[in-house]
């Protein structure tokens, strides 16, 4: 079973266009879709905006739909200044960037006896780089900081890159890696750039979330054909 997790509505409506559901599960206060695809079976829904929603949605579909690996497609703002609106990013690792216990002397990202950065698959981020390259795509990979904050603000996000050194912003990654860094399950995270994170992002991400939504789906249903 893998499991394909997006935040928003907007960003798992273009994939379940292109899967056969065969069945919709009501559980937690959630919908989860059970599809087929290239005879693959999968496990999809999208868990609300932010981390929690996000990490509790991960956890269910590997505890009580048995995924073996989560597959995250969505939309982020831009960190690095070559990351336009439109552009694909992978996740090398990823990071909560609003954890703040340095008044105890912590970096920011960590909390004791877990990891400020959670790794995502090698094998299923080479796998996304050669279908890049079959299909003549550009595809950036980098650290990804996720917190429950919609970033609009150049200073923040400076700081963001500075302390992280992330080149892209979201709000689910950075738990969802956690939950799967703790259930020893692969984690694979897709992103199409929505908005720059700077003044004005939500304007733009208004504007382009439907667009750049189906920009990621499209490449994820390309990568379930090499899974
Ligand atoms: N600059 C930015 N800062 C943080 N995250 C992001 C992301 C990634 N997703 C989009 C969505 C945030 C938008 S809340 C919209 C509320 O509904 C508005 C109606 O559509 C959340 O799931 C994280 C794109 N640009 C971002």
């Amino acid at each position: 079973m893998i499991g394909i997790l997006c935040a928003m509505r907007e960003e798992l409506e273009p994939i379940l266009e292109e899967v056969e559901v065969k069945e919709v599960v009501e559980y937690g206060k959630n919908k989860f879709y059970l599809a087929k695809f290239d005879n693959k079976d999968l496990v999809l829904a999208y868990s609300k905006i932010g981390k929690v929603n996000s990490a509790t949605t991960a956890t269910i579909m590997i505890e009580k739909f048995k995924a073996k690996k989560i597959l995250f497609s969505g939309v982020a703002g831009a960190i690095d200044e070559d990351l336009k609106i439109g552009d694909l990013i992978i996740a090398t690792k990823t990071c909560q960037h609003d954890i703040d216990l340095t008044v105890f002397g912590y970096p920011y990202g960590y909390i004791p006896e877990s990891e400020v950065y959670f790794e995502c698959d090698k094998s299923l981020n080479s796998i996304a780089k050669s279908v890049a390259k079959k299909l003549n795509l550009k595809l950036k990979e980098g650290i990804i900081a996720s917190g429950d904050q919609f970033i609009h603000s150049k200073e923040k996000k400076e700081w963001i890159k500075k302390t992280f050194n992330a080149s892209a912003i979201e709000m689910e990654g950075g738990a969802v890696g956690c939950v799967c860094f703790t259930l020893n399950i692969p984690f694979f995270m897709l992103r199409a750039i929505s908005d720059s994170a700077e003044e004005g992002a939500g304007i733009d991400f208004d504007e382009f979330l439907e667009e750049s939504s189906k920009v990621s789906a499209k490449f994820l249903i390309e990568m379930l054909k090499e899974i």
